[in-house]
């Protein structure tokens, strides 16, 4: 199952550096696992902000959200989740 997957990123601005720079690290050790998984085929920065677009390739809506509610950035994010169901006129 494909889904689209926007997420906005709030960190608090009083951060302490120390704390953003390990959650931030954490976050790419964390997606990075994914990617090889092949369960996020892909992760594009929007231009000019602070947000990504990602496609996740998983079994199940409940596995989508055990992905994301274990992301380190996840209580400092945003998230809009789109399922993605297959385009009539798609040429196969
Ligand atoms: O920087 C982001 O968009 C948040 C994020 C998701 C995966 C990652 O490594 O960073």
């Amino acid at each position: 199952m494909l889904f689209h997957v926007r997420m906005d990123v709030r960190l608090p601005s009083d951060m302490d550096p120390s704390v953003r720079a390990d959650i931030v690290a954490r976050e790419k050790a964390y997606s990075q696992q994914l990617q090889r998984e092949g369960k996020w085929p892909h992760l594009w920065r929007i231009v000019g902000e602070y947000s990504n677009i990602s496609i996740f390739d998983v079994g199940s809506n409940d596995e989508l959200h055990e992905l994301l509610s274990g992301l380190p950035l996840f209580p400092y994010m945003d998230i809009r989740v789109m399922p993605l169901a297959t385009h009539p006129s798609k040429v196969s």
